[in-house]
């Protein structure tokens, strides 16, 4: 077991008012699974995955990665945003090397490694270019190569292509198939569209509506790569679908 969520709750108190996101969630990911969280829109994904990334602290219960309790943001859990991830004035090189200079890795050994995730995410050619110069399928290339970069036990995508056109999504969803094959990372993704979570997931952690419990978890047991009109994965769309909680 990966990383293991007990009993984790987070409730928002103002001056007068609580406002519950998360309710009692339990959860175990295994290590070098591909684990998609599937909710609808506002039920709390971005807060249960903040907790785990440390950076809010739960209410309630606790968050253990390979047995070890954690608090505030760990090295060990790398993030991929869906927007606003780079830093706009640096190029995609000194972007994907940017965790591993702050942590103090030389000059020589951070390029190597950088240029190893921008080769993996496809992007040679590209190093000096700046986000503004590339699209969106490939800024989102860059969050990938970048996170990656830091060497991260855990990677956690937060609908990282929900920004991008159809054509693109399917391309990226492929793409991300393929990079977790070849790094053997446990990754934990979140979306709100059932046929991404599907094509992707090993297993669905499907939440229900605000406050995020857990109402089901499904082993997608069909093989690799997906046919998305296959009956399998038409009737267990039609399962997920029916106990899907409507958008808020
Ligand atoms: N810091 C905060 N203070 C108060 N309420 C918050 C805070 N952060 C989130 N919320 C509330 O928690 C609920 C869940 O938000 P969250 O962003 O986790 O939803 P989500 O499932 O990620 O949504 P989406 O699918 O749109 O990305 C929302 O109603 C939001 O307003």
């Amino acid at each position: 077991m990966k990383l293991k969520l007990r009993r984790v709750s987070k409730t928002f108190t103002g001056p007068k008012t609580a406002f519950a996101a998360v309710d009692q969630i339990d959860l175990d990911v295994y290590d070098g699974e591909f684990l998609v969280i599937l909710g609808p829109g506002l039920c709390g994904k971005t807060v249960l995955l903040d907790m785990i990334a440390g950076l809010e602290e739960p209410t309630k219960g606790e968050i253990c990665l390979d047995g070890r309790e954690l608090h505030g943001p760990d090295r060990a859990i790398g993030m991929v945003f869906q927007k606003k991830a780079l830093l706009p004035w640096k190029t995609v090189m000194q972007n994907v090397e940017f965790g591993p200079r702050m942590a103090g890795v030389p000059k020589g050994e951070r390029r190597k490694t950088a240029q190893k995730f921008i080769d993996l995410v496809g992007l040679t050619g590209f190093e000096k270019s700046y986000p503004h110069q590339i699209s969106g399928g490939m800024k989102q290339r860059v969050g990938i190569a970048r996170a990656y970069a830091n060497n991260p036990e855990i990677l956690i995508l937060d609908e990282p292509f929900g920004a991008l056109d159809a054509q693109t999504r399917y391309s990226m969803q492929d793409e991300i198939l393929r990079i977790w094959k070849a790094e053997k990372k446990t990754i934990l993704f979140v979306t709100n569209n059932i046929e991404e979570a599907l094509y992707l997931g090993d297993r669905i952690v499907l939440l229900s509506k605000c406050p995020a419990m857990v109402k089901e978890i499904y082993e997608i047991g069909l093989p690799r790569p997906r046919d998305m009109v296959s009956e399998g994965f038409l009737k267990l769309r039609e399962r997920i679908s029916d106990n899907m909680d409507l958008s808020v």
